[in-house]
């Protein structure tokens, strides 16, 4: 199969995903600063970062093809869980997430010769409540140190979701079928 766009993205989960909707594929991985500005809205940073990663990536692509760049975070009363700083960091965000539902929003955005398209797509996810040993135990697991909102939902974290309400694909990493729509709008033919 040849090559028919760039995956802007050092994530295996992203990886997996889109090689599930049968294109073929090369990465590129650029650098993209992860702050979120005074006062800017949660669903205007997650879109602002999938298309500053495709727009970097298509900087470093070696060939004219699409390429396509996504963020994932987590928000709870409008406010963006990054990535826990600290055992104690992480255990508060899990604890915020305790017994409630919150939102995961990922964005994927498709550059090409033509501009830069981006779409978000945000998942209701519930929690059920979690005891101090549920959550002292998860920690130590390891799996919550380098994920947003403190969790994996397709790892051990998955135990916690009592409910979702969307997209699962979405909440790993890449929303399969409007990136699919999006390749496809973008002139990428998928398997
Ligand atoms: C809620 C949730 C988050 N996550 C986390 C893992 C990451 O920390 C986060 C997404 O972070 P991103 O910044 O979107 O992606 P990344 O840093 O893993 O990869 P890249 O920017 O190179 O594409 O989502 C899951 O893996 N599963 C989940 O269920």
């Amino acid at each position: 199969m040849t090559t028919a766009l760039y995956l802007a993205s050092a994530s295996p989960r992203r990886r997996e995903l889109l090689a599930q909707l049968g294109v073929s594929f090369e990465l590129v991985r650029p650098e993209v600063e992860e702050r979120q500005r005074p006062g800017e809205a949660a669903t205007d940073y997650v879109q602002r970062l999938a298309q500053s990663k495709a727009q970097a990536g298509a900087a470093l692509a070696p060939r004219p093809l699409p390429v396509l760049g996504g963020d994932t975070i987590v928000v709870v009363d409008g406010e963006v869980l990054e990535k826990p700083q600290s055992e104690a960091h992480g255990k508060a965000m899990l604890r915020r997430l305790s017994g409630r539902c919150h939102e995961v929003m990922t964005a994927m955005a498709l550059a090409t010769g033509g501009g830069c398209e981006v779409v978000l797509v945000t998942t209701e996810v519930t929690f059920r409540a979690l005891s101090e040993a549920d959550i002292d135990r998860y920690w130590r697991t390891g799996e919550p140190a380098d994920k947003a909102g403190g969790y994996g939902i397709q790892g051990l974290g998955g135990r916690f979701v009592a409910r979702i309400h969307g997209s699962y694909s979405a909440v790993v990493g890449l929303p399969l079928v409007e990136t699919e729509a999006l390749l496809q709008r973008g002139g990428v033919v998928t398997g």
